[in-house]
């Protein structure tokens, strides 16, 4: 497993934490009455101001780790603390919110009023100053049924704000959305995680990760198989990608070298996934075997798929 820092489960918790999960399972009954782990065994540590992004392919575990974390449902192992206490408690108490994929919303009310509608609840809240920081303000007057996704998800950011968590969590809040959407969504939270706030967010968006995140926690059938700073996640896998017009025989050959992991023709190109591309580029330009080289920096996506495509094969996550 890739680990920025080590977080043994077993350090006591500190009033630094925001999220301690340990040893977490799930299990469900999938179509053929089986019994499967849809989370297996999660240790998560979450230090208060952290932004943390939760990444992994559909049907990884993530909503359901998500759904525990916020004690909608409770783990049938291993247990789930958010500051120190029970998930429900900081639930009720609003020191944690959540922004969930859908649904919550009553289409007649204008933005302004379930702002205000719901902000009764919380005393003590400001409407306009969430409607703001949610970048709702020009929004106010518009029934929600006419507002775009997006902006639908800026709204359930706000209604999330009203309670002045101290946790916010996400769950792929920006699914469907266009990129400038996104960007501004993005835009939004980002200014609350600058004053502090702990953010959990899944998403299926890697760049969204890169941009926004401080750590990436990879999760493939219901456990961790990496975690870290997004740089470390990619460089624990290091390596770039050489690309190049090739041969097709001396393709063949360069895959069976030590210095290339893995070989994907695309568009007339062979590329090759590295651990010294250097070497590789060497090999390439005194044997005359490629021409139109190209070294680029492995993105997370590629490291996400090689973490989870690893996994796939050895039947566990990369170590
Ligand atoms: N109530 C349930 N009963 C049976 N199986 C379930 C239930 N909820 C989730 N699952 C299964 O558990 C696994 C994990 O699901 P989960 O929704 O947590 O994944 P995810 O990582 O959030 O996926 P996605 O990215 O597609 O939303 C999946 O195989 C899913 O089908």
């Amino acid at each position: 497993m890739i680990t920025s820092r080590p977080r043994p489960v077993s350090e006591e918790v500190t009033s630094s934490d925001a999220v301690r999960l340990s040893s977490v399972v799930k299990r469900f009954t999938d179509a053929k009455g089986q019994r499967f782990s849809a989370v297996d065994g999660i240790d998560l540590r979450i230090r208060r101001g952290e932004v943390l992004a939760f990444l992994g392919p559909n049907g990884a575990g993530k909503t359901t780790t998500i759904d525990m974390l916020l004690g909608l449902t409770r783990p049938d192992e291993g247990s789930v603390e958010l500051f120190g206490g029970e998930p429900e408690r900081a639930v009720r108490s609003g020191r944690v919110a959540a922004v969930l994929q859908s649904g919550g919303l009553l289409p007649d009310l204008t933005v302004e009023a379930t702002v205000r509608m719901l902000g009764s609840l919380h005393p003590g809240s400001d409407a306009d100053t969430v409607l703001v920081r949610a970048g709702l303000d020009r929004l106010r007057g518009r029934r929600v049924a006419e507002c775009s996704g997006g902006e639908q998800q800026r709204l359930r950011f706000a209604l999330a704000l009203l309670s002045g968590p101290e946790l916010l969590v996400l769950d792929e809040p920006t699914a469907g959305m266009d990129v400038v959407a996104r960007r501004e969504f993005w835009a939004a939270v980002r200014e609350d995680a600058e004053r502090g706030m702990t953010v959990m967010f899944a998403t299926h968006y890697m760049e969204e990760a890169d941009r926004f995140a401080d750590r990436v926690v990879m999760i493939d059938r219901g456990r961790v198989v990496a975690d870290g700073s997004v740089s470390e996640v990619r460089s624990a896998l290091s390596g770039r990608t050489v690309s190049a017009l090739v041969r097709e025989e001396d393709a063949a050959e360069l895959t069976r070298s030590p210095l290339v992991r893995s070989c994907a023709l695309r568009g007339g190109r062979y590329h090759f996934d590295t651990p010294d591309s250097d070497a590789l580029l060497r090999l390439l330009v005194e044997r005359r075997l490629g021409t139109e080289i190209e070294v680029t920096p492995r993105s997370l996506e590629e490291a996400f798929m090689t973490i989870t495509a690893s996994g796939r094969t050895a039947g566990e996550g990369v170590r």
